[in-house]
């Protein structure tokens, strides 16, 4: 992490109740898989190309229902009006500024219509994708999915990972289990079930199945983009289902710890998917090489969570907008180090695994973790 951003992690810990700090940095269990998405990153090496004219830069990418003017955008976390005052309307504002996607989600303490509202504000044509968790019951799925697109978010990002809540050892140590007193899940009122007045409990539900998905898909129109993907199986199997984009994530180390970091489980993905739809990953990008890694490596763009709430808890809408206008700087940079004009010039061949770096770049083969530059083939 560069100092940039460990500057603005520093102050937005020093700026909020500790409680709320740990809830956001805080991974399941050992915190292993938390540490293993910034690892993994660092084990592997960019092999640069040179020479090739990369005097034009150009960072856009096309999603579905969105184009964003750099290949990374900002990955559905919960409460932000426990990092500032404003909330996801800061969030929304800064990130319709940089001009990428905000995917908000349901557990957002404003009201998904004010958060592209919010958006739509600073540029007309903003792209907002709505984060939900398939519900047992499909009547709340579905008024979820109405209100969703009665805000006008251009896509449906549904997390799989998550049939049960991982163990967050943090939030149970300091007996965090509710938002304080003003705050809730806006977007969980007055659905069917709930009291008046009070929103219903986002469900977490390990009865679902690919039928559920199914009835989701039946219901509405807007592009489907499946959160929590690493399996290549399950990969396969969502493209074979009509899902319009995979997010590879172990939901930034929070529900299952012993899954693999996300870097890792991508190209497996990448290959099963086969160019059918586009790949996303989340879950350890702190920086310009990060993104470029993934993008080398078959994801289309890169999602942030915790460096967004870094940003907002230290600065409001300022700071979320200096840590993508960073990751902008960084990711051009590392671009144009490595001979590339634009994402699609990072190819898997400039990806190595840092012990062999070298070998890599001398075209020897030493033992198993050997992986020669050009053939693409990777150490896992
Ligand atoms: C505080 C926090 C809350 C999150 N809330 C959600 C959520 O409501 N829905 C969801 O799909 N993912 C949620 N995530 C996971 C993020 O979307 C994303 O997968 C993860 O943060 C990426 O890893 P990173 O924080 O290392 O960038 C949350 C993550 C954090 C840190
Ligand atoms: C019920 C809120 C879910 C938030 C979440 O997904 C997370 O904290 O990781």
């Amino acid at each position: 992490m560069t100092s940039a951003l460990s500057g603005l992690r520093e102050r937005a810990r020093k700026n909020l109740d500790p409680v709320h700090y740990d809830f956001f940095a805080g991974g399941a269990g050992e915190e292993v898989a938390l540490a293993e998405n910034e690892r993994a990153f660092h084990a592997l090496a960019l092999l640069p190309r040179v020479l090739r004219g990369a005097a034009e830069r150009d960072l856009r990418v096309t999603l579905p229902g969105a184009r964003a003017s750099l290949p990374v955008i900002v990955s559905p976390t919960a409460f932000h009006r426990l990092a500032h005052p404003d909330g996801e309307l800061a969030t929304a504002r800064a990130v319709a500024a940089a001009d990428t996607v905000l995917v908000t989600g349901v557990a957002s303490t404003i009201a998904v219509g004010e958060v592209t509202a919010a958006a739509r504000a600073v540029r007309d044509e903003a792209s907002v994708w709505f984060q939900l968790y398939l519900h047992p019951e499909q009547d709340v799925t579905t008024a979820l999915v109405r209100r969703a697109e009665r805000a006008g978010c251009s896509a449906l990002v549904v997390t799989v990972d998550s049939p049960v809540f991982g163990r967050r050892e943090r939030d149970r140590r300091n007996g965090f289990h509710d938002l304080p007193p003003g705050l809730a899940a806006e977007n969980m009122r007055d659905l069917p079930g709930a009291a008046p007045g009070k929103p219903l409990d986002i469900a977490m539900s390990p009865a679902l199945s690919w039928d559920h998905l199914r009835r989701l898909r039946d219901v509405t129109a807007l592009p489907v983009v499946l959160k929590g993907v690493l399996h290549p199986e399950d990969a396969a199997l969502a493209v074979t289902e009509g899902v319009d984009a995979l997010l590879v994530s172990n939901h930034g180390g929070r529900q299952l710890d012993a899954a693999p970091a996300t870097v890792e489980a991508l190209p497996a993905v990448v290959s099963a998917v086969a160019g059918r739809v586009p790949v996303l990953l989340d879950g350890g990008v702190r920086g310009g090489s990060d993104v470029a890694k993934a993008l080398a490596l078959g994801a289309t763009a890169v999602g942030i969570g915790r460096p967004v709430l870094w940003g907002l808890a230290a600065e409001g809408a300022q700071g979320v907008r200096q840590v993508l206008e960073l990751l902008r700087a960084e990711f051009d940079n590392v671009l144009a180090l490595c001979g590339g004009r634009s994402p699609a010039d990072l190819t898997r061949d400039l990806v190595v695994a840092r012990a062999t770096a070298a070998t890599a770049a001398w075209g020897t083969s030493v033992g198993p973790q050997a992986v020669r530059a050009g053939e693409g083939s990777m150490p896992w």
